[in-house]
């Protein structure tokens, strides 16, 4: 099959963790609905992204809540569902952790976010995950019988490097739960998104939470679909949104065979 459809589910988190599973759960229902194979949800889709939140939020795998409800919810509808981001605890270490689960319920992936969000602009914005959180150290995919699938967590897609190995292992489509803010969304979201699926002549997802101007983060939304053209497929704005495209494998292939960028790599020279 050379064509599948997604959606993204871009979803108003709010303090209150029922509420959002409540809400990630009938978005996810509206997706199976209208078709997808393929749906994805949020960074921190079930916490407010803040430090002080990260370890009461936090669950452990098998049994934490939101773990088992994605299980259910892929499962019951029959879909690839990229978990957005939930603070993972196992023994003393939390991590920013996206689950994925097949349309049996089972667990096909786990990727604990490798590059922790510790920035400072003065003035705008001041973030450090690692102050709570411990990184991963994996490259992560999972198989569909579409295609390969590379999954990162938000800032994982500010280096290159790591995009293009997903590319070179084989995904044609890599998926990013992600919050961007309003200092870097509106510079670099679409930049960022549209030139790693340039470079890589992939598709690329990428899912916010919705935009609540009275959190004390806020999210930029503005959900996207890259193609390997560098297009954009299909954007959200700043509102709560189920973005859904058309994922087109021929059109990949035929981008790659005209414009042969990965074959015209010289890593001998770089
Ligand atoms: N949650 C994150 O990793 C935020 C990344 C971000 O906003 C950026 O500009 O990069």
């Amino acid at each position: 099959m050379s064509n599948f459809q997604i959606s993204l589910c871009q979803t108003p988190v709010a303090d209150d963790k029922a509420l959002n599973l409540q809400t990630a759960k009938a978005a996810i229902e509206m997706a199976a609905l209208a078709g997808s194979h393929l749906v994805a949800l949020p960074e921190m889709f079930n916490c407010p992204y803040g430090k002080e939140y990260f370890d009461s939020y936090a669950e452990e795998f098998p049994q934490g809540k939101t773990i088992k409800l994605l299980s259910a919810l892929a499962k019951k509808h029959s879909l690839y569902l990229i978990g957005g981001s939930i603070p993972e605890k196992e023994n003393t270490q939390l991590y920013n952790t996206c689950f994925v689960f097949g349309p049996e319920g089972q667990l096909l992936a786990r990727h604990r976010k490798v590059h922790l969000f510790d920035i400072d602009i003065p003035g705008q914005i001041s973030f450090k995950e690692s102050e709570t959180l411990t990184p991963g150290d994996t490259v992560t995919f999972f198989d569909t019988p579409f295609c390969r699938v590379g999954i990162a967590i938000c800032y994982d897609i500010r280096f290159p490097e790591f995009t293009r190995l997903m590319a070179l292992k084989g995904a044609n489509l890599v998926v990013l739960p992600a919050a961007f803010n309003m200092t870097t969304g509106p510079a670099h979201w679409e930049l960022t998104m549209r030139a790693r699926a340039l470079d890589n002549q992939i598709y690329l997802a990428a899912i916010s939470p919705a935009r609540d101007q009275t959190a004390n983060y806020v999210a930029y939304g503005h959900s996207m679909v890259a193609g390997p053209w560098g297009n954009v497929i299909s954007q959200a704005n700043a509102n709560p949104a189920i973005v859904t495209a058309e994922i087109d494998l021929a059109q990949l292939s035929k981008i790659r065979e005209q414009l042969p960028l990965l074959k015209h790599r010289k890593p001998e020279i770089y």
